[in-house]
């Protein structure tokens, strides 16, 4: 089967986008991980499908359906560098006229809207932060004394013998650990990101991310990504990050994100009903076909 696609990146976090509006490609999970394939295939870190909405969700002001898989094939719920490539591809390819548009994902419904500066702003909704919603396996696990609630930094066993591991965790429709390291330049995200990802608590896997807190307003990160692996940037996993900076008070409400790929700014008001704001650049780099292989 020969399909177009257009290649884009987020901050180097690298897409592959399917214009599947006028019907979908009834792609397999081994056909979604050849395109991803970087020797064999086109290569990215995900496949973003670019579907129409359901009758439903038109009637309600839903522009688009945005449906994501990870280069090893799964489909997820989130991917905000793929939402800011995502609403550059329908304004560019003329699928709208629309600087702003109102997207149906696997997650719920999120807002991206072109900027004046040529980046993409997102509301990407509320960040959730019980266990249950992450989703992790909490159990026989105590909050730290010095944080209440789901604030509680987590010990996670198995890691690192040497040491105890702790985690912060959230959802931003998909799941995310967050650790914080002196240094992310130097941070074990080969050895440990693997092991996180799967660990047993972790019941969906997880993405994990690596914080360095540079100061209230400024942060590195470097996120071994579910599905994927380490990648230059990951959106959700600012979003994560930095909520979680914010709840254990190190953060201000607006915050640079660096990572190799590029800068992101992550804005969040701190409630419980503010959605968060994720801005960054959204690039298209290249037009193809190729030749699909009837892979099952
Ligand atoms: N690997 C993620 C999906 C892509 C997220 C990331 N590329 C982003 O920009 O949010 C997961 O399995 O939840």
């Amino acid at each position: 089967m020969q399909i177009r696609f257009t290649k884009m990146q987020g901050a180097g976090n690298d897409f592959i986008v399917l214009d599947e509006t006028q019907g979908r490609l009834g792609l397999s999970p081994a056909q979604y991980r050849f395109l991803a394939d970087r020797h064999f295939g086109v290569g990215a870190d995900q496949i973003l499908s670019v579907r129409a909405p359901a009758p439903q969700a038109a009637a309600e002001g839903i522009d688009f359906e945005y449906v994501i898989h990870n280069a090893d094939g799964g489909e997820v719920e989130q991917c905000g560098n793929g939402a800011r490539c995502f609403a550059r591809f329908v304004r560019d390819q003329g699928l709208t006229t629309k600087d702003s548009i109102r997207v149906q994902t696997r997650a719920g419904v999120i807002a991206p809207r072109l900027t004046a500066d040529g980046r993409v702003t997102v509301d990407m909704g509320l960040p959730r932060f019980a266990p249950e919603q992450v989703p992790f396996d909490a159990s026989g696990l105590t909050p730290t004394p010095q944080h209440q609630g789901e604030k509680w930094p987590l010990t996670l066993d198995g890691i690192a013998p040497e040491a105890h591991v702790s985690i912060a965790i959230a959802s931003m429709g998909n799941p995310h650990a967050v650790l914080l390291v002196d240094d992310v330049d130097t941070a074990p995200v080969a050895a440990w990101g693997p092991l996180i990802e799967h660990h047993a608590r972790f019941p969906a896997r997880v993405n994990a991310g690596f914080l360095q807190i540079v100061d209230r307003a400024q942060v590195r990160l470097r996120v071994y990504e579910r599905g994927a692996g380490e990648t230059l940037a990951c959106g959700t996993g600012a979003c994560a990050a930095v909520v979680s900076g914010i709840r254990l008070g190190l953060l201000d409400g607006l915050v640079d994100v660096h990572t190799r790929g590029g800068r992101l700014s992550i804005a969040w008001a701190g409630g419980a009903s503010d959605p968060v704001f994720l801005t960054g650049p959204a690039t298209t780099v290249f037009e193809g076909q190729i030749e699909l292989p009837d892979l099952l």
